[in-house]
């Protein structure tokens, strides 16, 4: 907006503004809606949960990859009407070319792997912590983007991946203080509403349509659930027949209803078993209700929420054995989940669980006259090539210097003096214990 709002059409002062301020002047400092800024107090949050995310990776002995935030619109396109997929950051770049700015990572995944084809070996385990987008009008006032750790395994067929990926989320809760009192992680299969289907022979197309729409239980009411499923062209028995399965609780009642030989009751008791072996059995439950709304899921899905039941999904995934053929190629089984970087962070709040955020120095080296900024400098040189983190602070009053150290958090600080300098030496003092030395240049570390 470079002319002013009372009329277009005459130049106004705004033609010498600079380029980036609009008529009044001034630039609009706020980031593009529903984006955040990370100014520092805010990314040294971020930064402690990545790592958390990066350390759990590393203890599962997952790789890391990663993947540019745009890329081709055909990746995403589905048909299952999900939600992901109607809100898709998409747009035609100059080359005319359809992107979109990713809303999930498990296609780029996908696409990696087959790009790669036969030069990747079996069984993989790969993670990536990355930005993900999504174009909502904003009458919903909701987040645009928000970074999701992703953690999958490519080449393992058996329900022992799903257990590995379980541990991996209640390694990470554990290590933020979360305790399963605090946290649940609900399990199902989607072999569940398979079996339903296949109870009133209704026809595999709808499967995905149908978990899309399931998935909203809870959301939406019980007969705006019933009237999407009907508007599938299901019957109204198979639709009270859906309902009342995906409400059990208990694998017993399931075995009951499906009858045993069922794939999905075989799945979940080998899982249910690893859980009890691994040590991790009171985090997890079954919930037939759980399906989570991304169409290519096909077998063992999971989300984590908190038991006291005020946020949404801290995170959820599952397995998608089908996924790499709908890109026209060979299937390999798969399965992974993607851990928001949102949630988390409000319910350690809840918890009182955030970490303490301040800022930490090391050293402060301050020239006590502006003669001494040439040996001042070299002295932080040398104790930052020790590994020590140095602010060299100048052109500020000892006052200011002081009440500084305490603000970042120092450790010592060093002040060059004359006197000292001339003898080779520094003056240092201990923050915490006021105690000062005085140390020779050379010994310094
Ligand atoms: C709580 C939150 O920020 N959710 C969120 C924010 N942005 C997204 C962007 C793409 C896909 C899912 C998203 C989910």
């Amino acid at each position: 907006r470079l002319f002013s709002s009372a009329s277009s059409s005459t130049l106004t002062h705004g033609d010498e503004a600079s380029t980036h301020a609009d008529a009044d002047g001034v630039v609009d400092v706020n980031p593009p809606r529903g984006t955040r800024d990370f100014p520092p107090e805010d990314m040294r949050l971020r930064t402690w949960l990545f790592d958390q995310f990066r350390e759990v990776s590393r203890l599962m002995a997952f790789e890391e990859v990663d993947f540019p935030v745009l890329e081709s619109e055909a990746l995403f396109i589905r048909k299952a009407g999900e939600e992901i997929t109607q809100q898709l950051y998409n747009f035609e770049d100059k080359g005319g070319r359809r992107v979109v700015l990713r809303p999930e990572i498990t296609p780029s995944l996908a696409r990696l792997i087959i790009k790669q084809g036969k030069s990747v070996s079996l069984p993989l385990k790969w993670f990536t912590i990355g930005q993900c987008w999504r174009y909502e009008r904003m009458t919903r006032g909701r987040r645009r983007e928000h970074y999701q750790w992703n953690m999958d395994i490519f080449g393992v067929p058996k329900v022992r991946a799903e257990a590995e990926l379980l541990q991996a989320i209640v390694l990470l809760f554990q290590r933020l203080g979360i305790t399963s009192s605090d946290v649940g992680i609900r399990v199902s299969s989607r072999k569940v509403l398979q079996a339903v289907l296949n109870m009133y022979s209704i026809p595999e197309h709808l499967f995905t349509e149908v978990c899309v729409i399931v998935d909203k239980l809870g959301k939406l009411t019980r007969d705006e659930i019933e009237k999407e499923l009907m508007s599938t062209g299901l019957s109204s028995e198979a639709v009270q027949g859906i309902i009342e399965v995906l409400s059990l609780k208990s694998l017993s009642k399931l075995e009951e209803v499906l009858g045993s030989g069922v794939e999905a009751v075989a799945d979940l008791k080998k899982l249910f078993s690893f859980a009890e072996q691994y040590g991790y059995a009171d985090w997890i439950c079954f919930d037939a209700s759980v399906v989570r709304g991304l169409a290519y899921y096909t077998g063992i899905v999971f989300e984590a929420f908190d038991r006291e039941g005020k946020l949404r999904a801290i995170c959820g995934g599952g397995r998608y054995d089908r996924l790499l053929s709908t890109f026209g190629s060979e299937d390999i089984p798969a399965c992974g989940f993607g851990f928001g970087d949102a949630v988390i962070v409000e319910l350690l709040k809840e918890k009182g669980l955030l970490p303490d955020m301040s800022r930490q120095i090391d050293d402060i080296v301050f020239p006590l006259d502006e003669e001494l900024e040439g040996p001042a400098s070299s002295i932080a040189f040398s104790l930052r090539k020790k590994g020590r983190a140095v602010d060299l602070v100048e052109d500020k009053r000892l006052k200011w210097v002081f009440k500084h150290a305490e603000r970042i958090n120092a450790s010592r600080l060093m002040l060059v003096g004359n006197s000292e300098w001339e003898r080779g030496t520094v003056r240092v003092k201990i923050l915490s214990t006021r105690e000062e030395f005085e140390v020779k240049a050379g010994d310094l570390e």
